[in-house]
């Protein structure tokens, strides 16, 4: 399943945070989005799963206009894990998975043996068997990550939507969760939307990136061509060095000093 937005406008109160975004990602791909903090990264991934409206231009899931789309329906096909999650102290990981189900959920919102079936194979499949009694609150950032993803697993969603799903975690963990959205764009065929700070993390694992600048998609396309000095220069005030990582087939930067004030 793909997304499409077209001339795309979002404002808060009088403020244009988003303007004329053209955003696609085709069925399968994992597509990222980058861009400076308060570019309206954060915006778009909310705009694309209706958590706010827009203000004019179409938004298209699969070809349809989303707001011709029942909430419902849409809250079976895309999942998304936003970068501010509360839940109380008392809900385990096989709880929170649960809650993926409930828009799958029939009349009297009863969860079934399929249900339960897919809240195993979700915990399973995000390697979290031996926790899942445990409570979130006492979990590593890691694995309550995962526990997260596994929520949205729980819904059999068609798009994964992420924003910053990285955020605070340290490298290795950073690895092992983008190693599993990897994993279930490819064994799932799941379409993944996020949002990722790290540049070279987005090179690494998407197959195509948009950059957003005041509001506006300055470039989009291929890792390759995307991560070029000009770009970090314009976009994150930086310079820097590009080269090719062999091992991964893709490119990667280092930054040797902020861009020189005009
Ligand atoms: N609820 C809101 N009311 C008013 N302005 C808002 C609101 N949410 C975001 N903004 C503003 O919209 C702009 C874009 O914010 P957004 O969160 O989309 O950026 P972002 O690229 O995701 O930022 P970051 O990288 O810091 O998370 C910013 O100027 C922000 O201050």
């Amino acid at each position: 399943m793909g997304m499409e937005t077209k001339n795309l406008q979002v404002k808060y109160g009088d403020k244009v945070v988003l303007k004329d975004a053209n955003f696609k990602v085709n069925n399968g791909e994992i597509v990222t989005i980058i861009g400076p903090n308060g570019s309206g990264k954060t915006t778009l991934i909310k705009a694309l799963s209706r958590c706010i409206k827009s203000h004019s231009g179409d938004i298209y899931l699969d070809g349809k206009d989303i707001y011709q789309i029942p909430t419902k329906k849409i809250a079976r096909e895309v999942a998304i894990l936003p970068q501010v999650k509360n839940v109380s102290a008392d809900v385990t990981i096989e709880n929170l998975v649960s809650y993926g189900r409930y828009p799958h959920l029939g009349f009297g919102k009863r969860i079934k043996k399929d249900d339960r079936d897919i809240i195993h194979w979700a915990i399973e499949k995000t390697g979290l068997i031996k926790l899942r009694d445990r409570y979130i609150a006492t979990l590593s950032g890691g694995e309550r990550q995962r526990a997260w993803i596994a929520m949205a697993l729980a819904q059999k969603p068609k798009i994964l939507i992420l924003d910053e799903p990285t955020t605070y975690l340290d490298i290795s963990y950073q690895l092992e969760v983008l190693e599993l959205v990897k994993e279930l764009n490819e064994s799932l065929g799941i379409t993944v939307i996020m949002v990722l700070h790290d540049l070279n993390q987005a090179a690494r694992y998407s197959d195509n990136i948009y950059v957003l600048r005041d509001g506006q998609i300055c470039e989009c396309g291929k890792p390759n061509n995307i991560l070029q000095t000009k770009m970090l220069k314009d976009v994150f005030r930086i310079e820097a060095h590009i080269y090719q990582d062999e091992i991964n087939d893709c490119p990667y930067f280092i930054p040797h000093k902020l861009k020189d004030s005009e």
